[in-house]
């Protein structure tokens, strides 16, 4: 598979002088088209950070960030925006949505500022995916009046909507019971199946065993990797045991 994103020893700091933290401290990797992976590691370790960087939602401070051959570094804050909009979906553990608007105008209220696109057109995409991912009829609803998981699924179509290359996921099933972390999980492997790439930032080894690909962090590097085969419904238990068995053996 082509490589999507080249991270080159990345460094992000925060702080002045003494202050100074580097978050990331040196993260080389790369992400390849259509790849499933997770972010693992302790709380403060630099994972929610090198997502903002591998994304251009932050600029970092030394190294460099290549996406599908675009050097983040050179482009505007218009361009990025443009790249976040049109190449990737974002989705966080509580999605952001408006109190004020229904889940279908919570889901199109993104895809509405591109004035290429028709109202109508953009609705229907807007229906499919609901369609997909199980909450169609819930398009009038208010986000108060659909469970935790219904709500993450209507924040799934939202991060669809323009056909990203990549779905970044910060602790997507953080907020969700067992059940729907599950579903959430077997939905995105769904849309990854289908080609489009998604990393995960999780402290959760179930989140993590149903990916190929997890990356340990520690103090702002990349401490180790799992590889495991493509998951495929069978063998959860042995895959989060692995996971497991990594991290003591890498002590994070
Ligand atoms: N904007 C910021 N200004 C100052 N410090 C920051 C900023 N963003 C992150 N940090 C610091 O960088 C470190 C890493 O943060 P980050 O959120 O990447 O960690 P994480 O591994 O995702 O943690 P968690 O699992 O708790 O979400 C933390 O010490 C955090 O306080």
């Amino acid at each position: 598979m082509k490589r999507m994103i080249i991270g080159e020893h990345i460094v992000k700091s925060f702080g002045e002088g003494d202050e100074k933290h580097h978050v990331l401290d040196g993260v080389s990797l790369e992400i390849r088209e259509g790849e499933f992976v997770a972010v693992m590691g302790p709380s403060g370790s630099g994972k929610s950070t090198l997502m903002f960087a591998l994304s251009g939602t932050d600029r970092i401070n030394e190294g460099k960030v290549v996406f599908e051959g675009r050097n983040l570094a050179e482009a505007s804050e218009n361009e990025l925006s443009d790249l976040r909009r049109t190449q990737m979906g974002f989705v966080f553990q509580q999605p952001t949505m408006l109190k004020n608007l229904n889940i279908l105008d919570n889901i199109i209220l993104p895809s509405m500022r591109d004035h290429r696109k028709k109202r109508v057109e953009i609705v229907e995409k807007a229906r499919a995916l609901m369609k997909r991912v199980g909450i169609a009829g819930l398009e009038q609803r208010d986000i108060t009046q659909v469970s935790g998981g219904q709500l993450q699924r209507a924040g799934i179509c939202r991060a669809l909507m323009n056909s990203p290359r990549v779905i970044f996921g910060d602790e997507p099933t953080g907020a969700l019971n067992s059940i729907s972390a599950q579903e959430i999980m077997e939905l995105l492997g769904e849309i990854n199946a289908d080609g489009t790439a998604v990393m995960l930032v999780t402290h959760d080894a179930m989140v993590a065993a149903r990916t190929e690909r997890i990356l340990f962090m520690r103090d702002g590097k990349i401490a180790s990797e799992l590889k495991l085969p493509r998951y495929r419904g069978a063998d959860l238990d042995e895959r989060i045991e692995k996971v497991n068995e990594k991290m003591r053996e890498i002590g994070v």
